[in-house]
């Protein structure tokens, strides 16, 4: 069982979301390009923020989950293509066509699916050339119809299978249920906002909200 989880955009929450799904699923997370984290150096104090670690300090934390490492940690919190010539670097393509080895993986791009991994390339291409389904993570309030099916069009423009739509956020059947229809995508799920949000008000939250059978 491999699949990307990519969004309608960025801060939406894919990663709690992935953190859920690995737990739930006892899979492993890569996170190939983590922007706005400072890479943990040997002089940078333990616990400061900027070298938290992002998205895979937060699904270790929240989901006790195998991380792969990525192939870039960028600081500045951009796109990554700007993020890594205001770096100075040049991203590793051979790196990120190279899916880890696990069988069990569920990777997270960065953003929405058109964010540019590079001038050239973008994740969407990217996701057409590891050959990986795609969880699509959506809100559920209002903008949230043209910004699922926009991404959903662009999945299934460049033949990018699409396992389906997970949303995140108060419920909205309404919004939920048009964008099955007319995206023509399954219905995942919906995961509420979780006040505390721990590992365990999520892994209740998942078992209560999806069906760990939708994604195998
Ligand atoms: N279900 C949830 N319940 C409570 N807080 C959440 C939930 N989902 C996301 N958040 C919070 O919202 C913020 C953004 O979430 P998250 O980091 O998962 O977004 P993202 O889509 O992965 O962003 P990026 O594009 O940077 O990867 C974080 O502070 C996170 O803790
Ligand atoms: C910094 C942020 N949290 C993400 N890691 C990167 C989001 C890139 C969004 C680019 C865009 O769509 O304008
Ligand atoms: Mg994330």
């Amino acid at each position: 069982m491999k699949f990307v989880i990519s969004g309608t955009g960025t801060d939406i929450g894919k990663t709690v979301l992935a953190a859920g799904l690995c737990r739930m699923l006892g899979a492993d997370y890569w996170k190939p390009l983590q922007t706005g984290v400072l890479a943990a150096t040997e002089d940078a104090p333990e616990d400061a923020p900027e070298t938290a670690g992002g998205d895979a300090a937060t699904v270790a934390r929240l989901s006790g989950a195998r991380i792969w490492p990525g192939a870039h940690v960028l600081p500045q919190p951009l796109s990554p293509h700007r993020a890594a010539e205001l770096a100075g670097v040049d991203i590793d393509l051979p790196r990120l066509r190279a899916i880890p080895p696990s069988p069990r993986l569920i990777i997270e791009g960065a953003g929405g699916v058109l964010v540019p991994v590079t001038r050239q390339l973008l994740f969407a291409d990217l996701f057409a050339q590891w050959g990986l389904p795609v969880v699509l993570a959506a809100t559920t309030g209002l903008g949230t119809i043209s910004h699922s099916l926009t991404a959903i069009e662009a999945l299934r423009a460049r033949g990018v299978p699409i396992l389906g739509v997970a949303f995140i956020g108060a419920e909205d059947e309404d919004n939920v249920a048009t964008i099955g229809q007319i995206g023509r995508v399954r219905v995942l799920g919906r995961l509420p906002r979780l006040a505390p949000l721990t590992p365990e008000s999520l892994e209740r939250a998942m078992t209560a909200h999806f069906d760990a059978g939708d994604f195998e």
